[in-house]
């Protein structure tokens, strides 16, 4: 038996259905009714709703959620509303959740560097995935000890910090040719993905999340990032070709050079007044600000083919746990392609061009009369006339050594090496922009000894007691030759006795002796009643000895 109740309930059911059935009725009618309808009516009313939906929409539409704004700032709030609520002074509603986003390029062309945020927090995360995460991204170079997790594309993970959830997802869009900002700004020569990581937390906990955590997950990256020690050797060498965008961007991969203080074959003096400066320049970051100057130091490193520039870049990348920014001038085809490349390196790292001398003609200031002439021939043509202005020349290096765009890149050592420092221009040199000169000469006796210990692994002790080490540093006073080529002397007996190693060397230095260039015999006017004086010029070089020989005798 059904009661009353039951009764109820089926009625309305009933009713519910009737009620449908009579609106699908209705529209079927008026379906078949306006088939009848001419078309010209049919389009008249259609464009007369359309002006007046669009007219009533601002005053009547649903408010649009922003995930920036307040409800009552966005366009869409119904004005009425908005209105009385400033009237009233009713505070206003906001949405309960905050998204703020990590790109992991900046969104502008000029400063198209990576996000030290985006890096730090994907490396925070990367230990939460590893225990939250189905799918995780991994990663070990070389020289790490263990391999690194990361957030995968369009995953998404959950952490908590201080009690307060806090939702990490990540995203990546593919890239477009048309692409603008930081999606055509990134790391690598391939420029394909645009990635971002949005974070997701409740509106009453931003104070917690941008004052704490957010250098919490710096402070963490820093640490897992000495812990793993990783550091990259970046090049725009393999870029030089392609679009502007390419002409401009790094490609990278893990830097494991062995070279450092303890290896590099220097007079000890010497070594320890470099070490000496570096470490003072990283400490003292507040002295740069306080002196008003930008966080660098120039360096210009010259000396013969093989007496270790190279050796010594990587020793001080080495020590400092640096980055290395290897630039290649010849590469890059503008000042302004320069100067991209400039500000997408990040702090901590070591730009170093090598051969300055040979990557442009920086020798000669005078060379701008010619470019003046050469600007004056172009005047006609004033497409041809603003490439030629914009192509790479003296003052886009210079710029790039301490114009304004140098100081906002942080804490960085730039580092030039050259054979021969004579042909470069005066403005690069001075103080400033080179603020160290390091001469890297040929091998002399301490030099001799570090690479004694290094290659045949000899101790202090045992280096004094051998007969061949003397006659070697006697020898090196008379010989020029460069640490390289002491090492690939020991490098070739590997396998043989320390002291067949230091034989070779002996006899191969002898041989040097005997094969250089004969001896220039200047006679000097100098004749005294008892004497001439004679200069011995060896290799074109500067006097070596005087010898005094009896007058009559030469
Ligand atoms: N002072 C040094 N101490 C230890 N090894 C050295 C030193 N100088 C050169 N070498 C060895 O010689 C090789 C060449 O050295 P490096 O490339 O550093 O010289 P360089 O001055 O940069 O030469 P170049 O001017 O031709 O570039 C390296 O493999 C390095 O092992």
């Amino acid at each position: 038996m059904l009661n009353p109740s039951m009764m109820r309930g089926a009625m309305g059911l009933l009713v519910d259905w009737r009620s449908a059935s009579s609106i699908f009725a209705t529209l079927m009618l008026i379906n078949t009714l306006t088939s009848y309808i001419p078309l010209e009516v049919r389009m008249f009313a259609r464009k007369l709703f359309s002006h007046i939906f669009t007219y009533l929409k601002p005053w009547f539409s649903i408010p649009y959620r922003h995930p920036y704004r307040s409800v009552t700032e966005t366009r869409y709030f119904p004005k009425i509303s908005r209105y009385f609520l400033s009237k009233y002074r009713i505070p206003p509603y906001r949405p309960p959740f905050r998204y703020p986003v990590l790109p992991e390029f900046s969104d502008s062309d000029t400063f198209g560097g990576a996000n030290e945020l985006y890096d730090s927090a994907q490396l925070y995360l990367g230990t939460h995935c590893l225990s939250h995460c189905i799918t995780v991204r991994l990663f070990k170079s070389c020289t790490a000890d263990s391999p690194l997790a990361s957030l995968p594309d369009s995953h998404t993970v959950n952490d908590t910090f201080q009690g307060v959830p806090i939702k990490w997802t990540s995203h990546k869009q593919e890239r477009s040719d048309s692409g603008s900002g930081h999606f055509r700004n990134r790391r690598g020569s391939d420029g394909s993905d645009r990635r971002c990581l949005n974070v997701e937390f409740h509106q009453k906990h931003r104070n917690l999340v941008f004052n704490t955590y957010i250098p919490h997950i710096l402070t963490e990256a820093a640490r897992l990032r000495s812990h793993t020690k990783e550091r990259r050797l970046y090049t725009n060498r393999y870029c030089s070709s392609g679009d502007d965008f390419h002409r401009s961007s790094w490609s990278s991969r893990t830097f494991s050079h062995p070279s450092n203080f303890d290896t590099i074959a220097l007079d000890p003096s010497l070594r320890e007044e470099i070490r000496a400066d570096l470490l003072r320049f990283v400490s003292r970051k507040d002295h740069y600000l306080r002196a008003g100057r930008a966080w660098k130091r120039g360096y210009l490193l010259h000396g013969p083919p093989g007496t270790g520039k190279t050796s010594l870049v990587a020793a001080i990348a080495n020590l400092l746990e640096f980055d290395v920014y290897d630039l290649e001038l010849t590469a890059v085809h503008t000042n302004s392609q320069l100067r991209r490349l400039l500000v997408s390196t990040t702090p901590k790292s070591v730009i170093v061009i090598e051969d300055i001398d040979c990557s442009l003609d920086l020798s000669d200031r005078k060379k701008k009369q010619m470019e003046e002439n050469q600007e004056e021939g172009m005047k006609d043509h004033p497409q041809k006339m603003s490439t030629y202005r914009e192509a790479l020349n003296l003052s886009g290096v210079l710029n790039f050594v301490d114009g304004l765009w140098s100081s906002c890149v942080g804490e960085r050592l730039m580092i030039f090496t050259t054979n021969h420092p004579e042909r470069l221009d005066p403005a690069l040199l001075r103080p400033g922009r080179m603020d160290k000169k390091i001469e890297l000469g040929y091998c002399g006796a301490p030099a001799f000894r570090m690479l004694v210990k290094n290659y045949l692994c000899l101790r202090e002790e045992e280096v004094d007691r051998k007969d061949t080490i003397a006659e070697i540093e006697r020898l090196l006073e008379e010989v020029k030759v460069t640490p390289a080529e002491i090492a690939e002397v020991f490098m070739g007996c590997d396998g043989d006795s320390d002291d067949a190693a230091l034989g070779k060397l002996v006899l191969e230095l002898h041989q040097r002796k005997m094969s250089s260039p004969p001896k220039k015999h200047v006679a000097l006017a100098v004749s005294t009643e008892k004497c001439s004086l004679e200069e011995t010029i060896r290799d074109g070089s500067t006097i070596k000895q005087l010898v005094v020989i009896p007058a009559g005798c030469s």
